[in-house]
């Protein structure tokens, strides 16, 4: 689990993130969703440490993320797998090499250990048999499997994920969203993701944090996000022509 406290951040005299609460749980597929420019990027690079924040607290499962030293940061970012929104990988290395390179890093590994890890994380995300191939022979929604696979190379407890749909026709984002869930819930991983998708949201929306102007405004789960009367949620769900016409069904 992890827990976010008062958290502010600014830039110069912008402050982007105005005192955020939230909880994100083990197990389920926490969201991070609000409109473009809201915070959400500043939000989750604060809570994996990328950017240090000005006041407030985040701990993970008890340890607050302030307290530690260099030393004990390094090992908790272990913990940690990161799918970013343009996945990251190395062009010029295969898929195996890109698979096990956090394990080369800092596993001790050996090689056949690095090659079983590799085939069974590539297996997980169905995408056995690609080891020897390079990113740019792969489809988008394959590249996505990989960046994914190498998050979990290192069976970590956290997992962050940018915009995991983005530039993925809708059934492929489907596939990737499930994908996402199922892992979670195998690998017990408190899973957060920021996202603009609301299929996403009502498909896999366990737990739903909405931010406005660096603030919580909502908080719920998938479901209750179709029927709630939060103004701010109302406005920000139903802009598009599509899900005003699904609010007057339901
Ligand atoms: N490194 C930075 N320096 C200065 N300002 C920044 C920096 N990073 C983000 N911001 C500002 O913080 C605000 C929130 O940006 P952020 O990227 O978190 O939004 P977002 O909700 O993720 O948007 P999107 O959905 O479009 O990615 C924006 O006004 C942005 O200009």
């Amino acid at each position: 689990m992890i827990e976010v406290k008062e958290i502010r951040k600014s830039f110069g005299e912008h402050e982007v993130l105005k005192g955020i609460d939230a909880s994100f749980y083990k197990g389920k597929t926490n969201l991070i969703i609000g409109q473009s420019g809201s915070g959400k990027t500043v939000f989750l690079k604060s809570l994996v440490g990328l950017h240090d924040i000005d006041s407030g607290e985040i701990e993970y499962d008890g340890t607050a993320l302030g307290d530690l030293n260099r030393k004990d940061r390094k090992s908790l970012r272990t913990e940690m797998g990161m799918v970013f929104q343009g996945n990251a990988l190395f062009d010029s290395l295969t898929i195996e090499e890109n698979v096990t390179f956090a394990l080369s890093m800092f596993s001790g590994m050996s090689a056949a250990e690095k090659k079983d890890r590799a085939d069974f994380c590539l297996e997980r995300v169905n995408l056995p048999g690609v080891n020897q191939k390079f990113p740019s022979e792969l489809s988008g929604g394959m590249q996505k499997r990989v960046a994914i696979a190498r998050a979990i190379s290192m069976n970590p407890k956290y997992l962050f994920c940018d915009e995991p749909n983005s530039g993925l026709d809708p059934k492929t984002a489907i596939v990737i969203d499930q994908l996402l869930q199922e892992i979670t819930q195998e690998f017990e991983m408190t899973t957060v993701i920021n996202t603009h998708d609301m299929n996403s949201v009502i498909e896999i929306g366990d737990h739903i944090i909405f931010i406005k102007d660096g603030k919580k405004a909502w908080q719920g789960t998938g479901e209750e996000i179709l029927g709630t009367d939060n103004a701010e949620i109302v406005d920000f769900v139903y802009s598009s022509e599509l899900f005003k016409k699904i609010r007057r069904k339901v």
